[in-house]
């Protein structure tokens, strides 16, 4: 006899996320209602120096699409995807979401998942590249998180899957799109080019993305890299010949602090100046469509262009993209050998520089205040 949920001959796959029993997502956060708008923005800007001017401005894109950012609806049908995967792959591990800017906030995410029984925590985040911004302030979450719950009795332990900005999941992924995308362009390739864009962050931030031995500006060379890699790919595919720069949107901060440039409206100006007649633009920078992508780009950028007659042809961000879907779970599955201490292949594309799933001391240093953050030798 045998019981109805028993597969003959194999063992239970949840064993593979071993020691982990749960994954985390965790994002941004964003408003869902007109409301929740200036607290949302007061609570993200806290003590960081950006002008008045620039938060009434933000708040007007986010009312400009209702008060309600796209982000935690994109997080909904991620995890949705993901738990697919998982119970595709026969796992049954639970899967939480937790913000930093809005609820579910993660701390009450991981609370509640102690009650539950949960003990020991894989996070995936939803940023692929090496920063302060991008990393570092995630794990500066997790530690607050965790020092709150601590505080109230409560330990669980927390760890994360590597930078996957060059895991294949998410690198081939934005090849493929890129590809369809400038597919079917007619023009010649001098009259054709391959933007790609992400967050501009302050040159300082920039400067120190790394592991804090010497090897800075990390965020800048991983999207450099990933850039040069797909347009080989799109060209080798498409057996064209077309050029590609890496851009900036989203610039906040005074205008003294420098940000990484150009911005994508002026190299947009730029680029039409210099006769070329269509843009693919590549958002590599975000895993979603959310409030930067539909108001940088689909609005400001689009309306920049159109103004100077030039096409632009805006490739979508992996979002829900199933090769991507399944590398999150790759990752995770990959972080649950490492924590077994068992021996791992690690893919990458491009290059092999494998970002290690427990940072290095001193790596994309927060500028402003030292601050514990988890998920780090640190
Ligand atoms: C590198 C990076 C990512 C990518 C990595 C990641 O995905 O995490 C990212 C994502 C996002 N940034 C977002 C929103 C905002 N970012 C701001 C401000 C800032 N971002 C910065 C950097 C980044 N940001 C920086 C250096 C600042 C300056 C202040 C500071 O040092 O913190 C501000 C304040 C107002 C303004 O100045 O724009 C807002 C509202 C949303 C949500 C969108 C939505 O609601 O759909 C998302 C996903
Ligand atoms: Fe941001």
């Amino acid at each position: 006899m045998s019981t109805p949920d028993a597969t003959p001959g194999s063992t239970d796959a949840t064993d593979e996320l071993a020691p982990y029993d749960a994954i985390l997502l965790l994002s941004f956060g964003g408003p869902e209602a007109p409301e929740e708008v200036m607290p949302f923005l007061r609570r993200v800007t806290a003590g960081r120096g950006i002008p008045d001017e620039r938060l009434e401005a933000v708040a007007e894109h986010y009312l400009h699409f209702g008060g309600r950012s796209p982000i935690n609806d994109q997080n909904r049908a991620l995890l949705k995807e993901l738990r697919t995967e998982l119970g595709r792959r026969g796992i049954a591990t639970p899967l939480l979401w937790g913000n930093r800017n809005s609820e579910p906030f993660v701390t009450d995410t991981l609370r509640q998942a102690h009650e539950d029984g949960v003990r020991r925590v894989v996070t995936v985040v939803t940023s692929a590249y090496s920063s302060y911004s991008s990393c570092r302030q995630y794990r500066e979450d997790l530690a607050a998180a965790v020092g709150t719950l601590a505080e109230e009795g409560v330990a669980l332990a927390v760890d994360k899957v590597r930078p996957y900005w060059n895991h294949p999941g998410f690198s081939r992924a934005n090849t493929r799109l890129v590809t369809e995308a400038a597919r079917g362009l007619g023009l010649p390739d001098e009259q054709v080019r391959l933007v790609f864009v992400t967050h501009s962050v302050p040159e300082a931030m920039d400067d120190t993305s790394g592991p804090g031995d010497g090897e800075g500006n990390l965020y800048r060379r991983q999207h450099l890299d990933l850039s040069a890699a797909v347009t080989a790919e799109v060209n080798a595919t498409l057996s064209r010949s077309l050029e590609w720069d890496l851009v900036y949107c989203s610039r906040s901060g005074p205008p003294s602090q420098p940000w990484l440039e150009p911005d994508v409206n002026d190299h947009l100006e730029r680029l039409h100046g210099e006769g070329v007649r269509a843009v693919v633009l590549a958002p590599i920078g975000f895993v979603s469509d959310h409030m930067e992508v539909v108001f940088d780009l689909d609005t400001e950028a689009a309306e920049t262009a159109e103004r100077l007659g030039l096409r632009l042809v805006r490739v979508p961000t992996v979002g829900t993209d199933a090769e991507f879907v399944s590398g999150l779970v790759d990752l995770v599955l990959e972080r649950a050998a490492l924590a077994r201490d068992e021996a791992v292949v690690q893919p990458t594309w491009p290059g092999s520089d494998t970002r290690p799933v427990v940072c290095r001391p001193g790596c994309c240093p927060n500028l402003r205040v030292a601050k514990p953050a988890l998920c780090g030798s640190d």
